[in-house]
């Protein structure tokens, strides 16, 4: 039987990137999927269509995570559709590249909506619904290798990486007794539409190639297999846990 058979996983930020391919890889694992996405409404059906070649359920839902009304809009879709919510995947993100004495005010502000309270308001309503079910659940969080080290050009970005991987450690208190597990991963770079502008220089690519010990950048693809494993019954006994996805880069110090 296939790990996933039988649950409902929702994905926020899923027409591309990281978030389609968590997407298309809990389909299949046997899911049923309800994707968000923001604007990309071609790439969105386009996830969906890959969640149905898959032999799952998808529908797509249009919306922005930094409005709280989305969160419980989202989840109200997802059970009218699929009837209940098993897995929430938060990982709509953004990361407006900007040095910090400059930023604008308005940078900072969008950035910390979407990421971190986006993030909040999604796991919020995920949670509520699963209580409502009475059966647990699992939240999982897209936070980053950024929660744990600095980026000169992050100071706003990383402190949403942090609050995510601090508001799986809270919930996965709180949630506990309704066992609903809460977990991040933490991806390393991953080539997508986020970095294809910073990583168009050349220098800086290599130079980020050169510090992975398995000698490549990561592809959206390499964090279905973690994110299928937390949401799985193989993980019932993990909560409150943040597992790196790097290719090893964090502990490569020297
Ligand atoms: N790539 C990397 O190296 C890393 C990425 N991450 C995290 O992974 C997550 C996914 O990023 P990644 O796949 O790389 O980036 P992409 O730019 O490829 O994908 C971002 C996704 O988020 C959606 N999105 C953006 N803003 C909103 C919003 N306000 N409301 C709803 N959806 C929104 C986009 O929708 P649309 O296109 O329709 O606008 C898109 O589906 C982010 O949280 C990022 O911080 C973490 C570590 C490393
Ligand atoms: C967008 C960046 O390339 C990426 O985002 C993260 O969270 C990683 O740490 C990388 O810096």
């Amino acid at each position: 039987m296939k790990l996933l058979a039988g649950k409902t996983v929702l994905v926020t930020g899923a027409s591309t990137g990281i978030g389609r391919a968590a997407a298309v890889g809990v389909a299949q694992a046997g899911a049923d999927v309800v994707i968000n996405y923001h604007s990309r409404d071609d790439d969105a059906a386009a996830c969906v269509a890959e969640i149905e070649a898959a032999g799952q359920r998808g529908l797509a839902v249009k919306g922005d995570v930094a409005a709280p009304e989305t969160a419980t809009e989202f989840v109200t879709k997802a059970v009218e559709a699929f009837g209940k919510v098993d897995v929430m995947v938060s990982n709509a993100g953004i990361c407006p590249f900007h040095s910090f004495l400059d930023m604008p005010v308005e940078t900072v502000q969008r950035t910390m909506q979407v990421n971190l309270l986006g993030g909040y308001f999604m796991c919020q309503a995920a949670a509520n619904q699963m209580v409502k079910q009475g059966h647990g659940g699992a939240l999982i969080a897209v936070s980053s290798i950024s929660a744990l080290v600095g980026g000169e050009y992050q100071t706003h970005y990383t402190p949403t990486k942090a609050g995510l991987h601090s508001l799986m450690q809270s919930t996965a208190i709180a949630l506990g007794k309704h066992k609903i597990r809460c977990n991040s991963v933490l991806p390393g770079t991953i080539l997508t539409e986020i970095n294809k502008e910073d990583l168009a220089d050349v220098e800086k690519r290599k130079y980020m190639e050169a510090r992975i010990p398995l000698g490549r950048l990561g592809q959206a693809e390499d964090l279905a297999g973690p994110i299928v494993f937390l949401a799985s019954d193989m993980a019932a006994y993990v909560t409150g846990a943040a597992l790196l996805v790097d290719g090893g880069a964090f502990v490569n110090l020297q």
